[in-house]
């Protein structure tokens, strides 16, 4: 479709957390993480929420590309850590850079969240219902996780991170998108289930449940589910998985991503891994890593770029971009 990448920004919150620094407080290892997952070290926000971190990155986004945030049309928002239920994270956003003309919604799918969100707003392009449209992935995923349970608390990190959408007015488009969800394995993979009432009257106090995964039948899943969503989207795009030139995967595990670019026999130049510095950032992951590489000029005007997520839902998303 017509859909151009205009800006992309990220923001991390200043606390660097370490796997020595816990191990301080949990029974394992720099040396367990490290060759499990790839983490060496995350990012934890000490009084921002998901609403300040996105901020940050909306301010970023308008000052790097001299957008007026009156100038917005939609923002939208995916995060599984939201500040509320209501007001909506990226109400409070829009509020915050006074984006006055922008409608402004949070969407709901984990770790796929950001292509999904990314679906989303090119539709609204394409309709020519909105002109131009912020995209953010954020979360602090530090207020969910359960800090006693050693094998998710290592995992995640937080972050924010985003990109501003328009109309193309060049080669820049989306080629292709796949967007699947597999609900009967929805149980393998959450956090913050909130339970009803099953008596009237005996009402137990209130406790949202921390983060939970198989992590073993999640893992099995991405290594099937996103190679094949790949395979799906550079068919629809008429391309050869060979003239992806990179290939920016959710940042879950270093393994995975291996084992990913192994099926589909590509090589691992191809896939950009950021996680040592981050670890798991959810919807924050894809677009912290673009912006790295857009910044660093590994990704360049004119390249095809993947750009897959995968995880709570269970979900996959892919879109293929000329960017
Ligand atoms: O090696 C080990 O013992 C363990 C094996 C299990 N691992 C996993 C498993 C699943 C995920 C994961 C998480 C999300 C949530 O955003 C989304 C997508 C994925 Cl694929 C991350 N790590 C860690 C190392």
């Amino acid at each position: 479709e017509k859909v151009k990448i205009i800006q992309t920004a990220h923001y991390v919150p200043d606390l660097v957390v370490s796997n020595d620094d816990l191990s301080q407080i949990m029974t394992t290892s720099d040396e367990w993480i490290s060759k499990r997952t790839g983490i060496k070290r995350r990012h934890v926000s000490l009084g921002e929420n998901t609403s300040d971190l996105c901020t940050k990155v909306a301010s970023d986004l308008l000052a790097q590309s001299g957008w007026q945030a009156s100038q917005l049309d939609l923002i939208i928002v995916a995060t599984m850590s939201p500040d509320a239920y209501t007001p909506a994270t990226a109400a409070i956003v829009q509020g915050n850079i006074e984006a006055t003309n922008a409608f402004a919604f949070d969407l709901a799918a984990a770790c796929s969240g950001f292509a999904y969100a990314f679906e989303v707003a090119s539709q609204f392009i394409t309709t020519g219902r909105a002109k131009k449209v912020m995209v953010l992935g954020g979360e602090v995923l530090s207020k969910v996780v359960d800090w006693q349970d050693r094998t998710t608390a290592v995992l995640f990190g937080d972050g924010a991170a985003g990109v501003l959408l328009t109309e193309s007015d060049d080669q820049a488009a989306i080629l292709a998108s796949d967007l699947q969800t597999f609900g009967s394995d929805a149980a393998k993979l959450s956090a913050g289930l909130n339970q009803p009432l099953t008596s009237f009257g005996d009402f137990k106090p209130k406790q949202i449940s921390a983060f939970a995964m198989d992590g073993h039948a999640v893992y099995n899943f991405a290594t099937r589910e996103v190679p094949a969503s790949l395979k799906r989207a550079c068919h629809q795009a008429g391309l050869e998985l060979a003239e992806v030139d990179h290939f920016i995967l959710h940042q879950a595990n270093e393994r995975i991503i291996k084992a990913i670019a192994k099926r589909l026999k590509l090589p691992l130049s191809k896939f950009a891994v950021n996680i040592s510095e981050y670890g798991n950032t959810s919807a924050a992951s894809e677009p912290i890593l673009l912006d790295e590489l857009v910044k660093q000029n590994k990704v360049k005007r004119g390249q095809i770029i993947a750009l897959s997520g995968f995880g709570g839902g269970l979900t996959v998303g892919t879109q293929i971009i000329r960017y």
